[in-house]
Protein backbone atom coordinates (compact mmCIF):
# COMPACT_ATOMS: atom_id res chain seq x y z
CA UNK A 1 0.00 0.00 0.00
CA UNK A 2 1.03 3.43 -0.72
CA UNK A 3 0.03 5.84 2.47
CA UNK A 4 -0.32 9.21 3.14
CA UNK A 5 -0.55 11.42 6.53
CA UNK A 6 -2.39 14.86 6.54
CA UNK A 7 -0.13 17.89 7.49
CA UNK A 8 -1.03 17.67 11.08
CA UNK A 9 0.24 14.26 11.62
CA UNK A 10 3.20 15.22 9.53
CA UNK A 11 4.09 18.53 11.37
CA UNK A 12 3.69 16.78 14.65
CA UNK A 13 6.45 13.95 13.48
CA UNK A 14 8.68 16.83 12.18
CA UNK A 15 8.37 18.67 15.99
CA UNK A 16 9.03 15.13 17.59
CA UNK A 17 12.68 14.30 15.23
CA UNK A 18 13.72 17.90 15.43
CA UNK A 19 13.43 17.62 19.40
CA UNK A 20 15.11 14.28 19.31
CA UNK A 21 17.66 15.79 17.13
CA UNK A 22 17.93 18.95 19.86
CA UNK A 23 17.97 16.14 22.73
CA UNK A 24 20.99 14.31 21.39
CA UNK A 25 23.03 17.55 20.92
CA UNK A 26 22.30 18.15 17.25
CA UNK A 27 20.71 20.91 15.16
CA UNK A 28 16.85 20.67 14.52
CA UNK A 29 18.28 22.03 11.12
CA UNK A 30 19.19 18.61 10.43
CA UNK A 31 15.80 17.68 9.15
CA UNK A 32 16.02 20.05 6.54
CA UNK A 33 19.20 19.04 5.48
CA UNK A 34 17.85 15.80 4.84
CA UNK A 35 15.31 16.82 3.04
CA UNK A 36 17.68 19.01 0.87
CA UNK A 37 20.12 15.76 0.49
CA UNK A 38 17.04 13.85 -0.97
CA UNK A 39 16.17 17.06 -3.42
CA UNK A 40 19.42 17.38 -4.82
CA UNK A 41 19.80 13.75 -5.26
CA UNK A 42 16.55 13.80 -7.10
CA UNK A 43 17.73 16.85 -9.65
CA UNK A 44 20.57 15.13 -10.68
CA UNK A 45 19.10 11.75 -11.49
CA UNK A 46 16.42 13.94 -13.61
CA UNK A 47 19.22 15.93 -15.30
CA UNK A 48 21.35 12.93 -16.00
CA UNK A 49 24.05 14.88 -14.09
CA UNK A 50 25.56 18.39 -12.21
CA UNK A 51 27.71 19.87 -14.28
CA UNK A 52 26.56 22.34 -17.41
CA UNK A 53 23.08 21.72 -16.63
CA UNK A 54 21.17 24.97 -15.29
CA UNK A 55 18.46 25.05 -12.49
CA UNK A 56 15.84 27.87 -11.36
CA UNK A 57 15.17 27.39 -7.95
CA UNK A 58 11.59 28.98 -7.14
CA UNK A 59 11.40 29.57 -3.32
CA UNK A 60 10.10 31.67 -0.42
CA UNK A 61 10.22 32.32 2.65
CA UNK A 62 8.82 29.20 4.47
CA UNK A 63 10.25 25.57 5.33
CA UNK A 64 9.40 24.18 1.32
CA UNK A 65 11.48 27.58 0.29
CA UNK A 66 14.21 26.76 2.68
CA UNK A 67 14.64 23.02 1.66
CA UNK A 68 14.21 24.09 -2.26
CA UNK A 69 17.50 26.69 -1.50
CA UNK A 70 19.34 24.65 0.56
CA UNK A 71 19.05 21.56 -2.29
CA UNK A 72 20.28 24.32 -4.76
CA UNK A 73 23.47 24.98 -2.48
CA UNK A 74 24.44 21.25 -2.90
CA UNK A 75 23.73 21.50 -6.86
CA UNK A 76 26.31 23.78 -6.73
CA UNK A 77 28.79 21.95 -5.13
CA UNK A 78 27.64 19.54 -8.11
CA UNK A 79 28.31 21.75 -10.95
CA UNK A 80 25.07 22.84 -11.46
CA UNK A 81 24.46 26.71 -11.98
CA UNK A 82 21.55 27.51 -9.98
CA UNK A 83 19.43 30.83 -9.69
CA UNK A 84 17.00 31.43 -7.16
CA UNK A 85 13.54 33.64 -7.54
CA UNK A 86 11.67 34.68 -4.44
CA UNK A 87 7.81 34.05 -5.19
CA UNK A 88 6.80 36.03 -2.23
CA UNK A 89 6.93 39.91 -1.26
CA UNK A 90 8.69 37.74 2.32
CA UNK A 91 11.56 37.25 0.51
CA UNK A 92 13.86 33.69 0.77
CA UNK A 93 13.83 31.99 3.09
CA UNK A 94 17.23 33.34 5.41
CA UNK A 95 19.36 29.97 6.20
CA UNK A 96 18.68 28.47 2.21
CA UNK A 97 18.98 31.50 0.63
CA UNK A 98 22.44 32.07 2.56
CA UNK A 99 23.88 28.60 1.93
CA UNK A 100 22.91 29.34 -1.69
CA UNK A 101 24.80 32.36 -1.88
CA UNK A 102 27.53 30.92 -0.27
CA UNK A 103 28.11 28.13 -2.59
CA UNK A 104 28.48 30.52 -5.45
CA UNK A 105 24.37 31.05 -6.64
CA UNK A 106 22.81 33.97 -7.22
CA UNK A 107 19.64 35.03 -7.23
CA UNK A 108 17.30 36.90 -10.15
CA UNK A 109 13.89 38.78 -10.14
CA UNK A 110 11.05 37.61 -11.93
CA UNK A 111 11.80 39.57 -15.07
CA UNK A 112 15.28 37.60 -15.68
CA UNK A 113 13.46 34.41 -14.23
CA UNK A 114 10.91 34.51 -16.92
CA UNK A 115 13.66 35.74 -19.68
CA UNK A 116 15.44 32.54 -19.02
CA UNK A 117 12.26 30.40 -19.30
CA UNK A 118 11.41 31.84 -22.31
CA UNK A 119 14.87 31.46 -23.86
CA UNK A 120 14.74 27.77 -22.71
CA UNK A 121 17.69 28.48 -20.75
CA UNK A 122 16.63 26.64 -17.62
CA UNK A 123 17.08 22.81 -17.83
CA UNK A 124 14.69 22.08 -14.38
CA UNK A 125 12.77 24.21 -12.37
CA UNK A 126 12.92 23.04 -8.70
CA UNK A 127 9.49 24.57 -7.32
CA UNK A 128 9.87 25.10 -3.74
CA UNK A 129 7.33 28.42 -3.67
CA UNK A 130 4.68 26.63 -1.37
CA UNK A 131 4.39 23.25 0.70
CA UNK A 132 2.14 21.58 3.52
CA UNK A 133 1.47 25.28 4.55
CA UNK A 134 0.26 26.20 1.05
CA UNK A 135 -3.33 27.52 1.32
CA UNK A 136 -4.17 26.78 -2.20
CA UNK A 137 -3.64 29.09 -5.23
CA UNK A 138 -1.07 31.51 -6.60
CA UNK A 139 -0.56 34.87 -6.75
CA UNK A 140 1.96 37.33 -8.02
CA UNK A 141 4.89 36.03 -8.93
CA UNK A 142 4.47 32.52 -8.11
CA UNK A 143 1.58 32.74 -10.46
CA UNK A 144 3.20 34.76 -13.61
CA UNK A 145 6.01 31.89 -13.15
CA UNK A 146 3.99 28.64 -12.79
CA UNK A 147 2.04 30.41 -16.40
CA UNK A 148 5.39 30.83 -18.00
CA UNK A 149 6.62 27.19 -17.21
CA UNK A 150 3.02 26.12 -18.34
CA UNK A 151 3.52 28.02 -21.51
CA UNK A 152 7.63 26.85 -22.59
CA UNK A 153 6.76 23.08 -21.30
CA UNK A 154 9.57 23.78 -18.42
CA UNK A 155 10.29 20.40 -16.36
CA UNK A 156 9.53 21.20 -12.92
CA UNK A 157 10.29 19.12 -9.64
CA UNK A 158 8.09 20.12 -6.87
CA UNK A 159 9.65 20.05 -3.61
CA UNK A 160 7.03 18.46 -1.03
CA UNK A 161 3.62 18.81 -3.85
CA UNK A 162 3.06 21.28 -6.36
CA UNK A 163 3.00 24.74 -5.59
CA UNK A 164 -0.36 26.61 -5.46
CA UNK A 165 -2.11 22.99 -4.37
CA UNK A 166 -3.29 21.96 -1.21
CA UNK A 167 -1.51 19.29 0.75
CA UNK A 168 -4.41 17.54 2.33
CA UNK A 169 -6.91 17.95 -0.44
CA UNK A 170 -7.30 16.84 -3.98
CA UNK A 171 -9.17 19.77 -5.15
CA UNK A 172 -7.13 21.62 -7.63
CA UNK A 173 -6.29 25.78 -7.67
CA UNK A 174 -4.25 27.76 -9.56
CA UNK A 175 -0.68 25.76 -9.38
CA UNK A 176 2.22 24.45 -11.07
CA UNK A 177 1.89 21.00 -12.74
CA UNK A 178 5.33 18.56 -11.76
CA UNK A 179 6.88 15.84 -13.70
CA UNK A 180 8.36 14.72 -10.60
CA UNK A 181 7.68 15.32 -6.76
CA UNK A 182 10.08 14.54 -4.00
CA UNK A 183 8.50 14.59 -0.72
CA UNK A 184 9.43 13.56 2.95
CA UNK A 185 8.54 10.76 5.38
CA UNK A 186 5.27 9.84 3.45
CA UNK A 187 3.12 11.15 0.86
CA UNK A 188 0.56 13.88 1.73
CA UNK A 189 -3.24 13.21 1.00
CA UNK A 190 -2.64 15.57 -2.64
CA UNK A 191 -0.64 13.26 -4.10
CA UNK A 192 -3.17 10.17 -3.98
CA UNK A 193 -6.30 12.35 -4.35
CA UNK A 194 -7.94 13.00 -8.37
CA UNK A 195 -7.63 15.36 -9.44
CA UNK A 196 -4.74 17.06 -8.21
CA UNK A 197 -2.53 14.25 -8.02
CA UNK A 198 -2.40 14.26 -11.65
CA UNK A 199 -0.35 17.55 -11.66
CA UNK A 200 2.39 15.90 -9.35
CA UNK A 201 3.88 13.69 -12.23
CA UNK A 202 5.72 10.90 -10.48
CA UNK A 203 5.86 10.98 -6.49
CA UNK A 204 9.10 9.86 -4.26
CA UNK A 205 9.27 9.40 -0.79
CA UNK A 206 12.37 10.75 0.93
CA UNK A 207 13.24 8.87 3.79
CA UNK A 208 13.96 12.15 6.59
CA UNK A 209 13.61 9.38 10.01
CA UNK A 210 10.19 10.77 10.59
CA UNK A 211 7.90 8.26 12.92
CA UNK A 212 4.36 8.65 11.77
CA UNK A 213 1.45 6.91 13.22
CA UNK A 214 -0.82 4.87 11.32
CA UNK A 215 -1.95 6.06 7.67
CA UNK A 216 -4.92 8.68 7.03
CA UNK A 217 -5.03 7.32 3.26
CA UNK A 218 -3.65 4.11 1.98
CA UNK A 219 -3.28 3.63 -1.88
CA UNK A 220 -3.74 0.37 -3.54
CA UNK A 221 -1.26 -0.70 -5.04
CA UNK A 222 -1.27 -3.82 -7.82
CA UNK A 223 0.47 -6.43 -5.57
CA UNK A 224 -2.54 -5.70 -2.74
CA UNK A 225 -4.72 -6.00 -5.75
CA UNK A 226 -3.24 -9.58 -6.55
CA UNK A 227 -3.03 -10.96 -2.72
CA UNK A 228 -6.59 -9.71 -2.04
CA UNK A 229 -8.32 -12.06 -4.95
CA UNK A 230 -9.67 -15.33 -4.17
CA UNK A 231 -8.48 -18.05 -5.93
CA UNK A 232 -9.76 -21.57 -5.86
CA UNK A 233 -8.45 -24.40 -4.72
CA UNK A 234 -8.26 -28.15 -5.54
CA UNK A 235 -11.16 -29.14 -3.71
CA UNK A 236 -13.52 -26.03 -4.42
CA UNK A 237 -16.69 -26.27 -6.31
CA UNK A 238 -18.99 -23.89 -7.44
CA UNK A 239 -21.14 -23.63 -4.26
CA UNK A 240 -17.69 -23.62 -1.81
CA UNK A 241 -16.20 -20.77 -4.32
CA UNK A 242 -19.47 -18.38 -3.99
CA UNK A 243 -22.61 -17.70 -5.69
CA UNK A 244 -23.56 -14.35 -5.89
CA UNK A 245 -27.13 -13.21 -7.10
CA UNK A 246 -28.33 -9.92 -9.11
CA UNK A 247 -31.65 -8.44 -8.64
CA UNK A 248 -30.85 -5.23 -11.14
CA UNK A 249 -32.22 -4.20 -14.44
CA UNK A 250 -35.94 -3.35 -15.58
CA UNK A 251 -37.58 -3.52 -18.88
CA UNK A 252 -36.47 0.06 -19.23
CA UNK A 253 -32.88 -0.52 -18.19
CA UNK A 254 -32.20 -4.23 -19.19
CA UNK A 255 -28.65 -3.63 -20.27
CA UNK A 256 -28.08 -2.62 -16.60
CA UNK A 257 -28.61 -6.67 -16.07
CA UNK A 258 -26.40 -7.67 -18.15
CA UNK A 259 -23.45 -5.30 -17.57
CA UNK A 260 -23.39 -6.40 -13.74
CA UNK A 261 -23.95 -10.29 -14.59
CA UNK A 262 -20.89 -9.14 -17.20
CA UNK A 263 -19.02 -7.84 -14.13
CA UNK A 264 -19.52 -10.95 -11.84
CA UNK A 265 -19.00 -13.79 -14.30
CA UNK A 266 -15.54 -12.11 -15.24
CA UNK A 267 -14.35 -11.98 -11.87
CA UNK A 268 -14.42 -15.32 -10.86
CA UNK A 269 -16.97 -16.76 -8.35
CA UNK A 270 -19.08 -19.83 -8.45
CA UNK A 271 -21.96 -19.28 -9.94
CA UNK A 272 -24.40 -16.27 -10.74
CA UNK A 273 -27.35 -16.03 -10.22
CA UNK A 274 -29.35 -13.90 -11.83
CA UNK A 275 -32.87 -12.75 -10.20
CA UNK A 276 -34.30 -9.60 -12.13
CA UNK A 277 -37.14 -9.04 -14.44
CA UNK A 278 -34.15 -9.04 -17.53
CA UNK A 279 -33.58 -13.06 -17.50
CA UNK A 280 -33.69 -13.13 -21.72
CA UNK A 281 -31.04 -10.42 -22.16
CA UNK A 282 -28.98 -11.83 -19.27
CA UNK A 283 -29.29 -15.73 -20.94
CA UNK A 284 -29.21 -14.58 -24.74
CA UNK A 285 -25.96 -13.77 -23.89
CA UNK A 286 -24.44 -16.02 -20.97
CA UNK A 287 -26.42 -19.39 -20.88
CA UNK A 288 -24.01 -20.05 -17.84
CA UNK A 289 -25.96 -17.35 -15.65
CA UNK A 290 -28.75 -19.21 -13.70
CA UNK A 291 -32.11 -17.73 -12.98
CA UNK A 292 -33.58 -20.08 -10.54
CA UNK A 293 -33.85 -18.97 -6.77
CA UNK A 294 -31.58 -20.08 -4.39
CA UNK A 295 -28.79 -19.35 -1.73
CA UNK A 296 -26.40 -16.43 -2.61
CA UNK A 297 -23.93 -15.58 -0.52
CA UNK A 298 -23.69 -11.67 -1.82
CA UNK A 299 -26.78 -9.61 -3.09
CA UNK A 300 -26.59 -7.39 -6.07
CA UNK A 301 -29.03 -4.85 -5.82
CA UNK A 302 -30.43 -1.65 -7.64
CA UNK A 303 -28.26 -1.18 -11.03
CA UNK A 304 -30.73 -0.22 -14.09
CA UNK A 305 -34.03 -0.24 -11.75
CA UNK A 306 -34.90 3.07 -12.97
CA UNK A 307 -37.31 4.96 -10.58
CA UNK A 308 -38.97 2.30 -8.28
CA UNK A 309 -41.58 3.04 -5.71
CA UNK A 310 -41.27 -0.03 -4.27
CA UNK A 311 -37.68 0.54 -3.78
CA UNK A 312 -37.95 0.93 0.19
CA UNK A 313 -39.99 -2.40 0.11
CA UNK A 314 -37.39 -4.11 -1.97
CA UNK A 315 -34.79 -2.70 0.49
CA UNK A 316 -36.26 -4.11 3.63
CA UNK A 317 -36.51 -7.64 2.46
CA UNK A 318 -32.90 -7.55 1.26
CA UNK A 319 -32.04 -6.26 4.47
CA UNK A 320 -33.87 -8.96 6.58
CA UNK A 321 -32.92 -12.04 4.60
CA UNK A 322 -29.49 -10.72 3.91
CA UNK A 323 -29.14 -10.14 7.57
CA UNK A 324 -30.32 -13.41 8.86
CA UNK A 325 -28.84 -15.43 6.45
CA UNK A 326 -25.49 -13.83 6.98
CA UNK A 327 -25.22 -12.86 3.23
CA UNK A 328 -23.83 -9.92 2.20
CA UNK A 329 -25.37 -6.81 0.03
CA UNK A 330 -24.11 -4.73 -2.27
CA UNK A 331 -26.80 -1.29 -3.34
CA UNK A 332 -25.90 0.76 -6.39
CA UNK A 333 -27.64 3.03 -8.26
CA UNK A 334 -31.44 3.16 -7.85
CA UNK A 335 -31.47 0.90 -4.94
CA UNK A 336 -29.05 3.69 -3.08
CA UNK A 337 -32.19 6.43 -4.07
CA UNK A 338 -34.40 4.23 -1.68
CA UNK A 339 -32.34 4.11 1.07
CA UNK A 340 -32.64 7.59 2.41
CA UNK A 341 -36.31 6.75 3.34
CA UNK A 342 -35.02 3.37 5.58
CA UNK A 343 -32.43 5.99 7.48
CA UNK A 344 -34.42 4.81 10.62
CA UNK A 345 -35.96 1.92 9.78
CA UNK A 346 -35.66 -0.88 12.47
CA UNK A 347 -35.18 -3.76 9.86
CA UNK A 348 -31.98 -5.71 10.72
CA UNK A 349 -29.61 -5.31 8.23
CA UNK A 350 -25.60 -6.78 8.19
CA UNK A 351 -23.16 -5.88 9.73
CA UNK A 352 -20.87 -3.09 7.96
CA UNK A 353 -18.56 -5.03 6.52
CA UNK A 354 -21.10 -7.23 4.98
CA UNK A 355 -23.14 -4.16 3.44
CA UNK A 356 -21.46 -1.77 0.66
CA UNK A 357 -22.90 1.33 -1.09
CA UNK A 358 -21.46 2.37 -4.50
CA UNK A 359 -22.10 5.88 -4.96
CA UNK A 360 -20.73 7.97 -7.32
CA UNK A 361 -20.89 12.10 -6.36
CA UNK A 362 -24.25 12.88 -7.31
CA UNK A 363 -25.59 9.61 -5.41
CA UNK A 364 -23.77 10.44 -2.26
CA UNK A 365 -25.11 13.66 -2.15
CA UNK A 366 -28.61 12.57 -2.57
CA UNK A 367 -27.97 9.99 0.35
CA UNK A 368 -26.74 13.03 2.57
CA UNK A 369 -29.32 15.54 1.15
CA UNK A 370 -26.84 17.91 0.06
CA UNK A 371 -25.25 19.59 -3.38
CA UNK A 372 -23.08 17.24 -5.47
CA UNK A 373 -20.60 20.13 -5.30
CA UNK A 374 -20.26 19.89 -1.32
CA UNK A 375 -19.48 16.46 -1.73
CA UNK A 376 -16.42 16.97 -4.52
CA UNK A 377 -14.90 19.86 -2.72
CA UNK A 378 -14.67 17.27 0.48
CA UNK A 379 -15.02 13.69 -1.13
CA UNK A 380 -13.71 11.96 2.17
CA UNK A 381 -15.80 13.72 4.66
CA UNK A 382 -18.82 13.09 2.34
CA UNK A 383 -18.49 9.58 2.21
CA UNK A 384 -17.58 9.37 6.18
CA UNK A 385 -21.11 10.86 7.10
CA UNK A 386 -23.18 8.48 4.49
CA UNK A 387 -20.99 5.21 6.40
CA UNK A 388 -21.95 6.57 9.42
CA UNK A 389 -25.27 7.57 8.84
CA UNK A 390 -26.15 4.07 7.44
CA UNK A 391 -24.01 1.90 9.47
CA UNK A 392 -22.22 0.70 5.77
CA UNK A 393 -19.07 0.27 3.97
CA UNK A 394 -18.95 3.25 1.21
CA UNK A 395 -17.46 3.37 -1.95
CA UNK A 396 -17.58 6.50 -3.39
CA UNK A 397 -16.76 6.59 -7.07
CA UNK A 398 -14.89 8.83 -9.21
CA UNK A 399 -11.63 9.88 -10.51
CA UNK A 400 -10.52 8.79 -7.33
CA UNK A 401 -12.55 5.74 -5.84
CA UNK A 402 -12.58 6.14 -2.17
CA UNK A 403 -13.34 3.35 0.43
CA UNK A 404 -14.60 4.52 3.72
CA UNK A 405 -15.74 2.09 6.45
CA UNK A 406 -17.77 3.18 9.62
CA UNK A 407 -15.95 3.86 12.62
CA UNK A 408 -12.45 3.38 10.83
CA UNK A 409 -10.41 6.00 10.52
CA UNK A 410 -7.95 5.46 7.42
CA UNK A 411 -9.53 5.84 4.12
CA UNK A 412 -8.73 3.12 0.61
CA UNK A 413 -7.99 4.47 -2.55
CA UNK A 414 -8.06 2.02 -5.06
CA UNK A 415 -5.71 1.70 -8.10
CA UNK A 416 -6.05 4.55 -10.11
CA UNK A 417 -7.23 4.18 -13.61
CA UNK A 418 -7.92 6.38 -16.42
CA UNK A 419 -10.64 8.61 -17.10
CA UNK A 420 -11.87 6.72 -20.24
CA UNK A 421 -13.98 4.45 -17.41
CA UNK A 422 -16.08 7.47 -17.16
CA UNK A 423 -19.04 6.12 -19.17
CA UNK A 424 -22.09 4.94 -18.71
CA UNK A 425 -22.45 1.00 -17.58
CA UNK A 426 -18.89 1.15 -15.47
CA UNK A 427 -21.20 1.99 -12.69
CA UNK A 428 -23.03 -1.36 -13.54
CA UNK A 429 -20.09 -3.27 -14.37
CA UNK A 430 -18.22 -2.46 -10.72
CA UNK A 431 -20.98 -3.55 -9.21
CA UNK A 432 -21.10 -6.77 -10.44
CA UNK A 433 -17.32 -7.50 -9.59
CA UNK A 434 -17.99 -6.27 -5.88
CA UNK A 435 -20.73 -8.87 -5.83
CA UNK A 436 -18.56 -11.33 -7.04
CA UNK A 437 -15.87 -10.85 -4.76
CA UNK A 438 -18.10 -10.76 -1.58
CA UNK A 439 -19.30 -13.95 -2.55
CA UNK A 440 -15.84 -14.83 -2.64
CA UNK A 441 -15.88 -14.19 0.93
CA UNK A 442 -14.13 -10.66 0.78
CA UNK A 443 -15.29 -8.13 3.62
CA UNK A 444 -16.84 -5.56 2.25
CA UNK A 445 -14.23 -2.57 2.54
CA UNK A 446 -12.15 -5.19 0.62
CA UNK A 447 -14.23 -6.19 -1.81
CA UNK A 448 -14.97 -2.50 -2.75
CA UNK A 449 -11.29 -1.67 -3.21
CA UNK A 450 -10.18 -4.81 -4.79
CA UNK A 451 -13.28 -4.29 -7.41
CA UNK A 452 -12.32 -0.66 -8.03
CA UNK A 453 -9.03 -1.43 -8.54
CA UNK A 454 -9.66 -4.69 -11.42
CA UNK A 455 -11.50 -2.27 -13.24
CA UNK A 456 -9.06 0.66 -13.20
CA UNK A 457 -6.21 -1.71 -14.43
CA UNK A 458 -8.16 -3.06 -16.96
CA UNK A 459 -8.91 -0.09 -18.22
CA UNK A 460 -5.07 1.23 -17.82
CA UNK A 461 -3.91 -1.50 -19.60
CA UNK A 462 -6.37 -1.58 -22.37
CA UNK A 463 -7.14 2.36 -23.09
CA UNK A 464 -8.98 3.73 -25.27
CA UNK A 465 -12.76 4.41 -25.62
CA UNK A 466 -13.24 0.15 -24.40
CA UNK A 467 -17.11 0.25 -23.95
CA UNK A 468 -17.68 -1.25 -20.07
CA UNK A 469 -18.68 -4.90 -21.43
CA UNK A 470 -15.29 -5.09 -23.39
CA UNK A 471 -13.31 -4.14 -20.24
CA UNK A 472 -15.51 -6.67 -18.27
CA UNK A 473 -14.32 -9.22 -20.64
CA UNK A 474 -10.64 -8.38 -20.57
CA UNK A 475 -10.76 -9.24 -16.46
CA UNK A 476 -10.36 -12.81 -16.72
CA UNK A 477 -6.65 -12.43 -18.33
CA UNK A 478 -6.19 -9.89 -16.05
CA UNK A 479 -7.11 -12.04 -12.41
CA UNK A 480 -5.17 -14.81 -13.57
CA UNK A 481 -2.06 -12.69 -14.55
CA UNK A 482 -2.69 -11.01 -11.12
CA UNK A 483 -3.32 -14.61 -9.00
CA UNK A 484 -0.41 -16.61 -10.97
CA UNK A 485 2.44 -14.73 -8.90
CA UNK A 486 4.06 -16.50 -6.38
CA UNK A 487 2.27 -16.13 -3.00
CA UNK A 488 -1.17 -15.70 -4.07
CA UNK A 489 -3.56 -16.60 -1.59
CA UNK A 490 -5.99 -18.85 -1.19
CA UNK A 491 -9.08 -17.05 0.50
CA UNK A 492 -11.72 -19.08 1.80
CA UNK A 493 -15.24 -18.22 0.05
CA UNK A 494 -18.66 -18.37 1.80
CA UNK A 495 -19.78 -21.77 2.48
CA UNK A 496 -22.48 -23.37 0.02
CA UNK A 497 -24.47 -24.00 3.54
CA UNK A 498 -24.99 -20.29 4.43
CA UNK A 499 -26.60 -17.32 2.76
CA UNK A 500 -29.91 -16.01 2.25
CA UNK A 501 -32.48 -17.86 -0.26
CA UNK A 502 -33.03 -15.11 -3.03
CA UNK A 503 -34.97 -15.44 -6.01
CA UNK A 504 -38.99 -14.96 -7.61
N1 LIG B 1 10.78 22.39 9.21
C1 LIG B 1 11.62 21.54 8.67
O1 LIG B 1 12.70 21.32 9.14
C2 LIG B 1 11.22 20.85 7.48
C3 LIG B 1 10.37 21.43 6.57
N2 LIG B 1 10.13 20.88 5.37
C4 LIG B 1 9.49 21.68 4.36
O2 LIG B 1 8.75 22.74 4.96
C5 LIG B 1 7.54 22.90 4.31
C6 LIG B 1 6.56 23.55 5.21
O3 LIG B 1 7.08 24.81 5.58
P1 LIG B 1 6.15 26.03 6.05
O4 LIG B 1 7.04 27.15 6.29
O5 LIG B 1 5.32 25.60 7.19
O6 LIG B 1 5.17 26.27 4.83
P2 LIG B 1 5.43 26.68 3.32
O7 LIG B 1 6.86 26.64 2.98
O8 LIG B 1 4.52 25.85 2.54
O9 LIG B 1 5.02 28.25 3.21
C7 LIG B 1 4.06 28.83 3.99
C8 LIG B 1 4.11 30.35 3.76
O10 LIG B 1 3.42 30.68 2.56
C9 LIG B 1 2.30 31.53 2.85
N3 LIG B 1 1.21 31.10 1.96
C10 LIG B 1 0.43 30.04 2.14
N4 LIG B 1 -0.43 29.91 1.12
C11 LIG B 1 -0.15 30.91 0.25
C12 LIG B 1 -0.70 31.28 -1.01
N5 LIG B 1 -1.67 30.59 -1.59
N6 LIG B 1 -0.17 32.36 -1.64
C13 LIG B 1 0.83 33.05 -1.07
N7 LIG B 1 1.39 32.72 0.13
C14 LIG B 1 0.89 31.68 0.78
C15 LIG B 1 2.03 31.31 4.32
O11 LIG B 1 1.40 32.41 4.87
C16 LIG B 1 3.41 31.07 4.86
O12 LIG B 1 4.06 32.30 5.05
C17 LIG B 1 7.20 21.53 3.83
O13 LIG B 1 6.29 21.54 2.75
C18 LIG B 1 8.56 20.97 3.45
O14 LIG B 1 8.88 21.33 2.12
C19 LIG B 1 10.62 19.55 5.05
O15 LIG B 1 9.59 18.65 5.29
C20 LIG B 1 11.87 19.20 5.84
C21 LIG B 1 11.76 19.49 7.28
Amino acid sequence: MLVAHRVDHIRAAEESEMAALEASGRPAGELMQRAAAALATAVLDELGGGYGRSVLVLANSGGNGGDALHAGARLLRRGVAVRACATSSQGLHRGGAHALLAAGGRTVELGEAEALLQAGRVDLVLDGALGIGGRGGLTGTASRLAEVCARTGARVLAVDLPSGLVADSGAVHESFTATRTVTFGTRRLVHLQQPAASRCGRVEVADIGLRLPEPDLRGWEVADLAAALPVPGPTDHKYSRGVVGLDTGSAQYPGAALLGVLGAVHTGVGMVRYLGSAAETVTARLPNVVTAAGRVQALVLGSGWGADEDGPRRLREAFARTHDEGSALLLDADALAALPALVEDPTPRPAPDRLLLTPHAGELARLLDRDRDDVETDPLGAAREAATRYGATVLLKGASQYVVRPGVDVVDVALPGPAWTGQAGSGDVLAGICGSLLAGGLPAGDAAAAGASLQALAAARHPGPQPPQTLAERLPELVAGLTSAPGATRRRAGTAEVGAQWGP
